[in-house]
């Protein structure tokens, strides 16, 4: 994954929703924790993995992956924020639930929040990449649907969203 390519195509999308609404990065910042936390959620009812009660299956490849980017998009917008950048490390597939990959990425997101070193932003972004995995998507699929994503968001900010 060429992780630089994706940190400036996030920087200028970032600028640009900074630009067209007037805002200062740290007028945002507890809004985007925040934005992250949704994502997460929203993707986490997406696959439904937590719905004991129900016998439905998950939503469709493509609807989850394109949850998962709109995750990776804040994790990178607050890695622009603070300065720093993911290292690609080796991620091994872990055997854990998805449901314990949520609550553990949720974890390390507050962690980071707390405490926003730069270890604690690589264990955040390697939770979020082990979760992608877990989900059945490899780093092309993920590369691909954020460039996909990040075409939209700038679609999404030309038409006024
Ligand atoms: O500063 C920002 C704000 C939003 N987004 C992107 C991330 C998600 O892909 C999308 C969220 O859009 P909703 O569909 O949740 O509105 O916007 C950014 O990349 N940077």
């Amino acid at each position: 994954m060429n992780w630089d390519e994706l940190y400036d195509l996030q920087k200028e999308l970032d600028e640009k929703i900074r630009e067209s609404h007037s805002l200062t990065r740290d007028a945002i910042l507890e809004d985007k924790f925040l934005a992250l936390l949704v994502e997460v959620s929203e993707l986490a009812n997406e696959t439904r993995c937590f719905k004991f009660w129900s016998q439905k299956g998950p939503s469709d490849d493509s609807v989850i992956l394109e949850e998962f980017v709109d995750g990776i998009h804040f994790i990178l917008s607050l890695g622009l924020d603070f300065n720093y950048r993911y290292k690609q490390e080796s991620i091994k597939k872990i055997n854990d639930s998805q449901t314990k990959l949520f609550h553990l990425i949720i974890e390390k997101i507050y962690q980071f929040k707390q405490n926003p070193t730069k270890e604690n932003y690589q264990v955040m972004m390697k939770a979020y990449i082990q979760l992608g995995y877990q989900l059945g998507f490899n780093e092309q699929e993920i590369y691909n649907a954020y460039l996909d994503k990040n075409k939209v968001n700038h679609n999404r900010q030309e038409f006024g969203y």
